[in-house]
């Protein structure tokens, strides 16, 4: 499955790890809450499931395959084979519903008929057929992140990665979402979630694996938020406790200054992107040809909102939740195909041309250039789970039997665009990783990133703030570096700031555009002609 051997994650030569030694196994169909303080290493372990880094130390291995030793090339088909699901959602702003889920098919090829099928049917199964031809600025921050939970898993991901997935919503919304991961989950799918959210674990009852200043403290089945008494966790938090007046593993209190400053700082953001995001739409809208869009029309606009249910089709897995936190409409147990007979007319993908109009090149090449980029995917890259013969797509299937392995999951190449990562000053001292392998080019050394160093602080907000920060485009497709990372110094040049997290990630998808125009003629003969 996924299994960490003693890894350490240095972001700067010389600094803190921001993951030390850590030993971890996760297997197939587990539901893992990744508990710890504000900079206690979740994301970061998250992110190195996605090979976003490598350690300098230890090993990580997927599905038998050791991330250190895997091709950059197949780096990207390797991401999609994980679904991922932000706090902040990252859904494509100028994209509906339909079509931003729509879009992680079409990255790989998907057959439209298909597309057209399989969305619909997902889009229900999350409870958001009614709303599909809503943008995201037209729906609550819940049904945003259930349709990024759909995007997320239409390609029937093995592995879905949350990252804080509740954290920008209220109870209610927050249980929807949980509700539906535990779906996903009794599907057969591994779900790890990083929370804060001691609601949520308490109710649960999952296992926690719990980190503390990047090392693992805790490991424990059918866990609480808290560390139970007498424990290993409890005992070192308690005394950090005692020295600093603090409670190390409850983030609150160790960011009475952060919080507040986050909260508002994204709100305020969100705010202005929203609004940003509803002056482009609506430009882009005016700007859309008349065969895009007359494909596309939005029966719901000016309708009552209709809630549909959320349809998880695993009732074994929802147990009851206490009422006020509960879904006012269980699922539907019965996972009745969403066909497109089914759906309005209207509600239909359209027939959307390969050939965007000139007005929308730059906003749909470039998404699709970025998709371009991550679109071919051998069978044999893909993470497989030999063990398990009897794997079901969670969406097709009305029983947890589990995710077709060979159906595994693609997602769109914007969710996995690489954060700009500091690498040390000094090469950090590494360990041979596998010397019982065999030698791969992805073994050939990495040239030193030169990218600014980013806030050595924690939290969301730095990250946020890193975002922010442009990265150089990645290249082509090369077999370079996939070694334990040398340090690096401060790239010289320092791309122009985003104003957010979520247009950091447009942005660097229409850079990636320009870098793969060239390949994407190859692949796409006459959408790269122009
Ligand atoms: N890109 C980066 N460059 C340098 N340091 C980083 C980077 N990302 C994270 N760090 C540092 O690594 C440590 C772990 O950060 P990480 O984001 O993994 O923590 P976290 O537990 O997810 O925090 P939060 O709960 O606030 O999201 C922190 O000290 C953080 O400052």
């Amino acid at each position: 499955m996924i299994r960490f051997d003693q890894v350490s994650r240095f972001y700067q030569s010389g600094g803190k790890p921001a993951l030390e030694d850590v030993t971890v196994e996760f297997n197939r169909g587990d539901f893992v809450f990744l508990i710890g303080a504000s900079g206690s290493g979740k994301s970061t372990l998250l992110r190195m499931i996605l090979r976003e880094g490598l350690p300098q130390r230890g090993k990580i291995t997927v599905a038998g395959q050791n991330l250190a030793r895997m091709l950059e090339r197949r780096v990207p088909e390797y991401r999609r084979s994980i679904g991922m699901v932000f706090q902040d959602f990252r859904l494509l702003p100028d994209k509906t519903v339909y079509e931003n889920v729509a879009f992680a098919m079409r990255v790989i090829g998907a057959p439209r008929t298909q597309i057209r099928k399989r969305v619909m049917k997902i889009l229900s199964r999350v409870g958001l057929e009614n709303l599909a031809k809503r943008y995201p600025h037209e729906i609550s921050g819940g049904e945003q992140q259930r349709a990024a939970i759909a995007r997320a898993i239409v390609n029937s991901p093995a592995i879905l990665l949350a990252d804080e997935p509740t954290g920008n919503l209220d109870p209610r919304a927050a249980e929807e979402v949980m509700k539906i991961l535990r779906w996903i989950n009794a599907s057969g799918t591994t779900v790890i979630m990083a929370t804060h959210d001691r609601a949520i674990v308490d109710r649960m009852a999952r296992r926690v694996v719990q980190l503390h200043r990047g090392k693992l403290v805790r490991d424990q089945q059918d866990g609480s938020y808290d560390a139970p008494e007498g424990s290993y966790a409890w005992e070192l938090l308690t005394k950090e406790q005692e020295e600093s007046g603090l409670r190390a593993h409850d983030p609150a209190p160790l960011l009475t200054q952060a919080v507040p400053m986050v909260a508002v700082g994204a709100a305020a953001e969100r705010s202005q992107q929203q609004g940003t995001e509803q002056g482009s739409t609506d430009q882009a809208r005016a700007d859309q040809s008349s065969t895009e869009r007359n494909s596309i029309e939005h029966p719901h606009d000016g309708e009552a909102r209709v809630e549909p249910e959320v349809a998880p089709e695993d009732q074994r897995d929802t147990e009851p939740m206490d009422s006020a936190a509960s879904l006012e409409h269980e699922p539907d147990p019965a996972p009745e195909e969403t066909s497109v007979a089914d759906a309005p007319e209207a509600e239909l993908e359209p027939e959307q041309p390969m050939e965007p109009p000139a007005e929308q090149e730059s906003a749909e090449d470039s998404a699709a250039a970025s998709a371009d980029s991550h679109r071919v995917i051998p069978r044999e890259f893909r993470v497989t789970w030999p063990e398990d013969a009897s794997d079901a797509d969670p969406i097709e299937s009305s029983s947890p039997a589990g995710v077709d392995a060979a159906d595994m999951p693609a997602l769109d190449g914007e969710a996995f665009e690489e954060s700009p990562e500091a690498t040390p000053q000094e090469p950090v001292e590494t360990t041979d990783v596998a010397a019982d392998e065999p030698e791969t080019d992805a073994l050939t050394p990495v040239p030193p990133k030169r990218i600014p160093g980013p806030p050595s602080r924690s939290t969301t907000q730095s990250r946020l703030a890193w975002l922010s920060q442009s990265e150089e485009p990645q290249g082509a497709e090369t077999d370079k570096p996939a070694a334990n990372e040398p340090a690096g110094e401060a790239r010289p040049e320092v791309p122009k700031p985003r104003a957010s997290a979520s247009e950091a990630s447009y942005s660097d998808t229409r850079r990636t555009a320009e870098q793969l125009r060239a390949s994407k003629r190859g692949i796409f003969g006459r959408r790269g002609s122009r």
